[in-house]
């Protein structure tokens, strides 16, 4: 379980009684309690810190011989309006990278128009299924951007360039470059903190936000921890 910052791990394991720190379970151990199957590792703000730590995190635990089977980036998030209002939690059906290509006089090219790597990455769908069923969560892109949205104009831009986009965060896309490198599946969940536009900072609603994580947690945790990958 991948969080930017502890305030988001804190959330994430008030409903994960039995969930540790990434590294302090002994290998081979069986959980016993419910969320004792999940590791929590704090991997930073942005794409970069994110798939970093992640990637450390994963063969870490496969060199230890214990490793893991699923991935999961969560937080807080922007929504984009008023498909993800405040306070609502986005389970990603695809995670994509909305700012890593090149400008160019026609406007922006994605880095496999380039002929480069990819752009996003798509849960398994029974896990987006299951996990929107039982929580009521909505389904959509999640975008991932090395840049806060701050204008109206950015926004509309974002969401025209992705007609599919719920909400935007900053890990979600490095997190999912990691467990693809791992050969793992991914999945991303957000509660919404702010609407995706210009700035407000002061706006945020970031302990809303994190009381939606830790109350989405509680019904997420049977289905990620119950989930088998019969359909990759
Ligand atoms: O100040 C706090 O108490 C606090 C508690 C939890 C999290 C934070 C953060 O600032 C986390 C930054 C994190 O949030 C994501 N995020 C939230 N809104 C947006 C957005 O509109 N666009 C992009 N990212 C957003 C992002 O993933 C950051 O890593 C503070």
């Amino acid at each position: 379980m991948a969080t930017a910052v502890p305030a988001e791990q804190d959330a994430v394991a008030r409903s994960l009684p039995g969930a540790r720190p990434h590294g302090t379970r002994p290998p081979g151990v069986l959980p016993r309690d419910p969320g004792a199957g999940f590791d929590l590792v704090v991997v930073g703000v942005g794409p970069g810190s994110a798939g970093a730590r992640t990637a450390a995190a994963l063969t870490a635990a496969a060199l230890a011989g214990d490793p893991y089977r699923l991935v999961v980036s969560a937080g807080i998030g922007g929504g984009f309006a008023p498909d993800a209002p405040v306070g609502s939690l986005v389970v990603a059906d695809a995670i994509t990278a909305a700012d890593l290509g090149a400008e160019t006089a026609d406007g922006f090219l994605p880095v496999t128009d380039l002929g480069f790597g990819t752009v996003t990455h798509r849960p398994p769908e029974t896990l987006v299924r299951d996990l929107t069923a039982a929580s009521g969560a909505r389904r959509g892109t999640v975008l991932t951007v090395s840049t806060v949205t701050g204008t109206a104009d950015r926004a509309a831009l974002l969401r025209a360039r992705h007609p599919g986009a719920l909400a935007e965060a900053m890990e979600g896309f490095g997190v999912a470059e990691a467990a693809a490198a791992a050969g793992l599946p991914v999945v991303e969940i957000r509660a919404v903190s702010n609407p995706v536009g210009p700035r407000d900072r002061a706006a945020w609603r970031i302990a809303d936000a994190l009381a939606a994580l830790t109350g989405g947690f509680g019904k997420f945790a049977p289905v990620l921890g119950s989930w088998k990958p019969y359909d990759l």
